[in-house]
């Protein structure tokens, strides 16, 4: 079995975080901070402003002071690393940097946030490095602020934890069980080999096969799988297996499992129990099946046969009161 991979990233672009101020862009938006994929570069590429940069880029501060940019995280959470990336970044990263977090109600302009702590003390930097940084404070944040003394260039900020929805937008809805954005993640998987089995609980559409999950193809007679912890305990009304881009990889059949968590353990095989026996999939497609149980379950696995992947996987379903 391989790894789960790491907590996600709550800043990301595609999971709804927005970079909604910033101190200063003169040279590069501020909007890249948060960009998924590694930062590019093409070496003496220059535009109207000097050598475009994959990143946020301040100009070169001339007055005493520092720069900062402001992040709406997409998932608001509990905040275990901050990555601060200056990849690229060589003559002009910033020798230092710190993070703060708050947590807003509601919907306020940047302006308006206040209760700013402190979760990265000032650190030094380097130049076209990943800089990763713990972060203990166990409370849930809806917003970052990254600060950089006095100036300079960061590539990206990453913001790994552990999502923690608004239980009052779950309780008594029909809701995504498997979404990331209301707390579900992957706990296992049996191959990863082409892009994360993350992806499966993303927001949205997959735009392309690599915003989905790929295996490898598969020699030995098995098959590949994953299981997800659910949002909370819960039934699954509906299950959406979508294969969509995947057009000449699309797994042949799919089988789901649940499983309650609550009073078994996840390597107990006689105690998880068929959602969807196994079922003939199509390439390049949303399908969509009604469920018949309303056992309530902490986990789901869905079996695919005998590899390919998956663009999302949704379980739409109810959590226990
Ligand atoms: N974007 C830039 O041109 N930045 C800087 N210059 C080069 N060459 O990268 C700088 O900070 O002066």
């Amino acid at each position: 079995m391989r790894g789960h991979g790491r907590l996600p990233d709550l800043a990301l672009r595609t999971y709804g975080g927005s970079v909604v101020a910033a101190s200063d862009e003169s040279f590069a938006a501020k909007e890249a901070l948060i960009r998924p994929g590694r930062p590019e570069f093409r070496p003496r590429t220059f535009g109207a402003k000097g050598q475009v940069y994959d990143g946020w880029e301040t100009r070169r501060r001339r007055e005493p002071g520092h720069e900062w940019a402001v992040v709406r995280l997409g998932l608001p959470g509990v905040i275990r690393s901050v990555v601060i990336d200056t990849a690229w970044f060589t003559g002009n990263y910033p020798p230092f940097a710190s993070v703060e977090a708050c947590t807003a109600d509601g919907y306020p302009a940047p302006d308006e946030l206040t209760g700013w702590v402190e979760i990265v003390p000032r650190a030094a930097l380097t130049g076209d490095t990943a800089h990763e940084f713990e972060v203990t404070d166990p409370r849930r944040f809806t917003h970052v602020r990254v600060n950089v003394f006095p100036d300079g260039g960061v590539a990206r900020m990453r913001v790994h934890g552990e999502v923690v929805p608004d239980p009052r937008l779950l309780s008594g809805l029909t809701v995504d069980l498997a979404a990331l954005e209301n707390g579900a993640r992957v706990v296992a998987c049996s191959d990863e080999f082409y892009s994360s089995p993350e992806n499966v609980l993303a927001p949205g559409l997959a735009r392309n096969q690599a915003e989905g999950w790929e295996t490898a193809r598969r020699r030995d007679g098995g098959n590949d799988w994953l299981i997800v912890a659910l949002a909370g305990p819960g039934t699954v009304a509906v299950a959406e297996l979508d294969t969509t881009n995947l057009l000449y990889n699309a797994p042949g059949a799919a089988a789901l499992r649940g499983i309650d968590g609550r009073s078994a353990a996840l390597d107990d095989e006689h105690a998880w129990f068929t959602l969807l026996p196994e079922t003939r999939l199509q390439p390049d497609t949303r399908h969509r099946f009604r469920l018949d149980d309303d056992r309530p379950l902490t986990h789901a696995r869905i079996d695919i046969f005998p590899d390919g992947g998956l663009a999302r996987l949704r379980l739409l379903g109810s959590l226990l009161s």
